[in-house]
């Protein structure tokens, strides 16, 4: 996407977005309800085109149906044909491509094999997304879109979803997708981009974002004595937040924090330190910061 502004009326829903996915990568489109995601998926795909701007796909135009070959797509809030079974609905798909993966291979990524003969609208709200992950999968594409994949997934499901993903990736094909799951999409993304009210905030490996944005924490049991006015004014420390006796600390510089609560002798036991995790990091961005880190 090069410039890309979307237009909705008065409403902007994507403002001047400029993102490159190369061959091979997994990215992670994040964002709060309404912060572009889809619009900006719809535009990759062609089935809305930029107010201004320009979006290609494989170098060439979204709409071309050459490139739909080598994609697949699980959308929000799309049916599937009436009257047919799971496995007749995978054949349908499968007859689309030229060398579709094996129907027995798209029933195990799907975890769909016991219920290869229930009519596919009967399919509960999970297992209907599970169908939808097979049909994207179904003509062997070399890249996955996939908007809010895991909704409606119970824990086990998402599970085998999320390991499928790892697989396709680890076979250096390139995915995007959207998803509020973001403890998942820090495990299989190698690149977050943030998006909030149709602009990219922050576009980075999760590691670095994480860093910037979450810091790290410092957390232990604060002995009856401990003054915590005198802990606020701790060089690094950014933030603390106390339940009871138990006192969690944000900071940047957790090694030298360390070393001064311990030389200092502060009364202080069970010392962990962690660092923050994805959502932390989402959080500050979209309500905190002002500014972008791209
Ligand atoms: N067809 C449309 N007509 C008018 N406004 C639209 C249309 N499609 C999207 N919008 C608006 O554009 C903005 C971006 O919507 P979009 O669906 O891209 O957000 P999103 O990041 O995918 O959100 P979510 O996480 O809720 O799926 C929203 O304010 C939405 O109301």
């Amino acid at each position: 996407m090069k410039d890309v502004t979307k237009q909705f009326g008065q409403k902007t829903a994507v403002r001047d977005v400029t993102m490159k996915i190369a061959k091979g990568s997994a990215v992670a489109l994040l964002g709060p309800n309404g912060a572009g995601k889809t619009t900006s998926i719809a535009m990759m795909l062609g089935l809305i085109r930029p107010t201004r701007g320009v979006v290609t796909l494989f170098g060439g135009d979204p709409l071309a149906s050459e490139q739909h070959a080598h994609i697949g797509v699980m959308l929000q809030g799309v049916s599937v044909p009436d009257r047919l079974t799971v496995v007749e609905t995978i054949q349908l798909f499968r007859g689309f491509y030229k060398k579709p993966l094996a129907i027995d291979r798209l029933l195990t990524a799907a975890g769909l094999e016991e219920d290869a003969r229930v009519m596919a609208n009967r399919l509960s709200g999970g297992k209907m997304r599970r169908l939808q992950f097979a049909l994207a999968l179904a003509g062997n594409p070399e890249v996955l879109f996939l908007d809010e994949p895991t909704v409606g997934m119970d824990v086990t499901a998402r599970r085998h979803f999320w390991d499928e993903l790892r697989r396709f990736i680890a076979s250096g094909k390139t995915l995007l997708l959207t998803t509020h799951d973001l403890q998942e999409a820090d495990l299989v993304a190698d690149r977050v981009i943030v998006m909030n009210k149709g602009r990219i905030i922050a576009d980075a490996a999760p590691e670095s974002i994480k860093m910037q944005f979450a810091g790290r924490q410092i957390s232990f049991v604060a002995g009856v004595h401990l003054d915590l006015q005198k802990l606020t004014k701790l060089p690094d420390v950014i933030e603390i937040k106390t339940a009871g006796r138990q006192v969690t600390i944000r900071t940047n510089n957790s090694d030298g924090l360390l070393r001064t609560l311990i030389m200092e002798q502060w009364e202080i036991s069970d010392i962990q330190v962690t660092g923050g995790g994805l959502e932390e990091a989402f959080m500050r961005l979209t309500t905190e910061t002002e500014g972008t880190f791209v």
